[in-house]
């Protein structure tokens, strides 16, 4: 089944079955995530948005099914080209870990460390560079996402949206080609949610990062997705997949429209 629209699939999820011992989150996952996508992972309250990131990040095998990594981005693709990842051996998963940056909930940076510092971490544990390397390297990441000049504050001394903007550069520390966020704007103002989207469509211009998003924020959901897989909590099955801007209008799923229009319709 290689159709022209699943070309230049970079991950994919083929029949997948989530579970937690014998409690089934969802299943018959089936979606392609295109590379320079935004995806968004859309759905109600623990309809298992987050159980599907852990299964992307490798932190949760599948009970059935696959998840499937092109095994480089920049060439062009065959299935032959695909890695089943929970099949891969340690080393391979290993690699293919090191092309993905994670952004979690919690923004997840240590507090004892400086900003700098933070982001030099997974450079100084992952390469061979040099201490002075690492601290330019650092400042740049951090120069990427707004933060030129905060090198040396802690993150209690910043802002919740700065302290967002500099888990993303930490995220971004290995050059990941995709990147994984989790509900990036939580407990963010409007502005700084809104300003935080327009960074994440600014790392895919410009970076041509793929970008795999778990939100339920609307506003952010209809700015910067162009792709998504709606997860249904009832029937335990994804609803539909494709650009969100085009779902509110056009799914035949009540359920996804009224999701999108906060029910709204009619
Ligand atoms: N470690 C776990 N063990 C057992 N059940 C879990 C575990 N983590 C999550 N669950 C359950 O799996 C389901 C999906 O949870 P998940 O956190 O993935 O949903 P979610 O869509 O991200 O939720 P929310 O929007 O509320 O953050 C929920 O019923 C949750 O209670």
């Amino acid at each position: 089944m290689a159709d022209k629209s699943s070309s230049n699939s970079i991950i994919k999820a083929e029949d997948l079955t989530m579970a937690y011992g014998d409690f089934v989150v969802q299943k018959d996952l089936t979606f392609d995530i295109k590379s320079q996508d935004i995806f968004i992972i859309m759905g109600g309250s623990g309809c298992g948005k987050s159980t599907l990131l852990k299964h992307f990040i490798g932190l949760k095998q599948p009970a059935t099914g696959r998840v499937l990594f092109h095994s480089d981005s920049q060439q062009n693709q065959r299935e032959s080209d695909y890695i089943d990842f929970w099949q891969a051996e340690e080393s391979r998963r290993q690699r293919l870990m090191q092309r993905c940056g994670v952004l979690y909930q919690s923004g997840a940076l240590w507090s004892s460390m400086t900003l700098a510092e933070n982001i030099a971490l997974p450079i100084g544990e992952y390469t061979d560079l040099s201490e002075s390397d690492i601290r330019h390297l650092a400042s740049l990441k951090l120069a990427l996402v707004g933060l030129k000049g905060f090198e040396d504050y802690y993150p209690s001394e910043i802002s919740g949206g700065m302290r967002k903007r500099a888990g993303l550069a930490r995220a971004l520390a290995l050059e990941p080609d995709i990147l994984f966020l989790d509900e990036p704007s939580a407990g963010l103002d409007p502005i700084s949610a809104r300003l935080l989207d327009d960074l994440i469509l600014q790392l895919r211009d410009n970076l041509g990062c793929t970008l795999v998003v778990v939100t339920h924020e609307l506003a952010s959901i209809f700015a910067i997705g162009n792709n998504s897989v709606f997860l249904d909590a009832e029937t335990k099955t994804m609803l539909t997949t494709g650009d969100p801007n085009e779902l509110v209008k056009h799914s035949e799923h009540e359920t996804v429209r009224r999701f999108l229009t906060r029910g709204a319709e009619e």
